[in-house]
């Protein structure tokens, strides 16, 4: 338990093991779902990702956000909401609730595979070859993931709920791989900006991984928001709304935010993270899975184009 986030042991079913027993894995599917259903949150330890993996991901998008404006202009995210979402965020142009300020961080999105006219930053070489490979490590730890939650839920047929995942990377999904970059807090910041508002997340489930600075809150049981550092060597995963709905309301997608820290260190120092929002395909009809009528059964496209109506400050 890291605050009133618990740490689960996800050994049993890390990526190097295969053929495992579903008897022997339906304790962790119980033990996941029941903390998906009351905290929201989890950290997974021993998942098979390792902590250098993400350090090596931090260090290329570092190379990314140190180039000059004008280079990573080239790379600008469209503001064309149907287009995919890939490409450079400058800092503070997403608001994450409608009453705060633009977010002071700076973002990566890649949402592969890149459309027409997307590109990778040729100006650093390695750049393509690290995300793509960081990417198929969380595609498959998600798919496992997500098949504790089939099983933890009862739903009766898990691969099927598993297909709808299938073009995770390869095509009409909107998962998204995010390399984010919060700069040093600026001596005269206004109180009320934060390091990234607070929110939920729109998707199925969110990996996180994080450096060691703090600033992550997630909100409790009784509405107040606890620190959820860093643990080493974890990922921290939540649920997201479109889950919350799918399961009509089982499983709970909890707000949380990035404040400034309070050390003078940390508040000059950048915070980095990756976060995988994971997404099932676009046309997946979000029929409650628990078999009742709870929610209209809008696609997986439908709910994500209504999210994005007001979440940019210039539109
Ligand atoms: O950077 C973080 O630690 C969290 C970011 C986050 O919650 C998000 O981008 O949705
Ligand atoms: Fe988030």
């Amino acid at each position: 338990m890291e605050g009133h986030i618990p740490v689960v042991d996800f050994g049993p079913y890390d990526l190097s093991k295969h053929n495992v027993n579903e008897a022997d894995l339906q304790p962790l599917a119980d033990d996941l779902v029941h903390t998906f259903a009351t905290v929201g949150f989890v950290y997974l330890t021993n998942t098979g990702i390792q902590k250098s993996e993400a350090e090596e991901l931090f260090g290329v998008a570092d190379r990314f956000f140190d180039l000059p404006l004008e280079v990573k202009e080239k790379y600008a995210r469209p503001q064309d909401k149907t287009r995919n979402r890939h490409g450079w965020v400058c800092v503070a142009r997403e608001r994450s609730n409608l009453e705060t300020l633009g977010n002071l961080k700076e973002a990566f999105d890649i949402n592969m595979p890149l459309s027409e006219g997307q590109t990778w930053p040729t100006e650093v070489p390695d750049f393509e070859d690290k995300v793509v490979t960081f990417y198929e490590r969380c595609r498959r730890l998600d798919m496992r993931i997500l098949e504790l939650i089939g099983r933890g839920l009862h739903i009766p047929d898990v691969p099927g709920f598993l297909s709808m995942f299938q073009y995770m990377g390869r095509g009409a999904n909107s998962t998204t791989l995010s390399a984010l970059r919060y700069p040093p807090v600026p001596d005269d910041v206004s109180e009320k900006q934060m390091r990234c508002g607070e929110h939920t997340d729109w998707g199925a489930i969110t990996l996180l991984f994080q450096d060691g600075v703090p600033g992550l809150e997630v909100m409790n049981k009784e509405g107040d928001y606890k620190p959820a550092p860093y643990v080493p060597g974890s990922v921290l995963v939540n649920i997201g709304d479109m889950l919350q709905r799918w399961s009509g309301d089982k499983l709970v997608s909890t707000k949380h935010r990035v404040v400034m820290p309070e050390s003078a260190a940390d508040r000059r120092s950048f915070r980095r993270s990756i976060a995988f929002f994971t997404h099932p395909d676009e046309d997946t009809k979000l029929v409650c899975l628990d078999g009742s009528n709870k929610y209209d059964p809008i696609t997986a496209k439908q709910h994500v184009e209504q999210k994005l109506k007001w979440s940019y400050l210039d539109s």
